[in-house]
């Protein structure tokens, strides 16, 4: 983790995203603020381009448009057949037809890292019939979770085993998986929540880190730099607009050691 860390930092690795109008300009900050370099597109042509240009690509279904329905396809494929690795956000699984069309096709072309709340995570592995365990979820409502960290922990582990990747499961303890470990994460701030985008931002941070780093590494470390600077910054705050800033300089400032320092708890899957 800290060798992910002072690397991105070293080298600036491009991950461009196809993510949501909603928190494109928070993900593209707290790219920069760890060290990586942002570019958000829209259409299908763009999206093979800077699959081919980028380390990584961050992928977030949070807000459609007609031309997502080949947009995200191409991109995933470009990202496979290039061997890049992408990340997954499905935001909002459940609303509407075309996010459940999308997650179905991109089964084809798994993402390195699926992050996610746990409400999305179940629903995930619900729609690619991975884990029956899974299918007690009480889905999202909208783009926030109901269903708690620990709930998702079967169809966290059930997706990792299936893509070969990492899983990241956001929430107050966080949990990310590679299908072999189950590693809880605690740390961040409840004003996380009152900022839209935490979730994004921290799936394009990850993307940034798998530039560099193995999926579990990368959702590892971006999860402990979320959890660090989130905690640093609510202590330095007086609500969640000012959270925001604070959020992004913290981000901004930590130190590999930090990140690597950052208490995590390992167990089996
Ligand atoms: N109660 C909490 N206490 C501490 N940290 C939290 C809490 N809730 C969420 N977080 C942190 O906030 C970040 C975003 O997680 P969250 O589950 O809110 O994502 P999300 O629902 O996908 O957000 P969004 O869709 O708005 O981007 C993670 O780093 C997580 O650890
Ligand atoms: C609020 C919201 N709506 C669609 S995407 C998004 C950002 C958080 O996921
Ligand atoms: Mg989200």
């Amino acid at each position: 983790m800290a060798a992910a860390v002072r690397e991105v930092r070293a080298a600036n690795p491009l991950a461009p995203s196809i993510t949501n109008t909603v928190t494109q300009n928070f993900v593209a900050n707290a790219q920069l603020a760890v060290g990586g370099s942002a570019a958000m597109v829209y259409l299908p042509d763009e999206g093979e381009c800077v699959a081919a240009l980028g380390g990584a690509v961050y992928i977030n279904l949070g807000t459609l448009l007609p031309v997502y329905e080949e947009t995200v396809p191409r991109t995933a494929r470009a990202c496979a057949e290039a061997a890049k690795p992408w990340v997954l956000d499905p935001v909002g699984v459940g609303i509407g037809s075309l996010r459940t069309e999308l997650i179905r096709a991109v089964k084809a072309w798994p993402a390195a890292i699926v992050r996610g709340n746990a409400s999305e995570i179940i629903a995930v592995a619900e729609l690619w019939g991975l884990d029956a365990a899974a299918d007690n979820g009480r889905g999202p409502r909208g783009v926030d979770a109901t269903d708690s960290v620990e709930a998702a922990r079967a169809a966290a582990v059930a997706i990792a085993r299936f893509s070969g990747g990492a899983v990241a499961v956001s929430g107050p303890t966080d949990l990310v998986t590679d299908g072999a470990v189950v590693v809880r994460a605690e740390g961040g701030s409840p004003l996380m929540c009152s900022v839209t985008g935490s979730g994004c931002s921290l799936g394009g941070v990850a993307a940034v880190y798998a530039c560099v780093a193995d999926p579990l590494t990368a959702a590892l470390a971006a999860t402990a730099a979320y959890n660090r600077a989130g905690a640093q910054a609510a202590e330095r705050c007086s609500g969640p607009g000012s959270f925001q800033v604070a959020f992004l300089d913290a981000l901004a400032a930590l130190t590999p050691e930090e990140v690597a320092d950052a208490p995590l708890a390992f167990e089996e899957a």
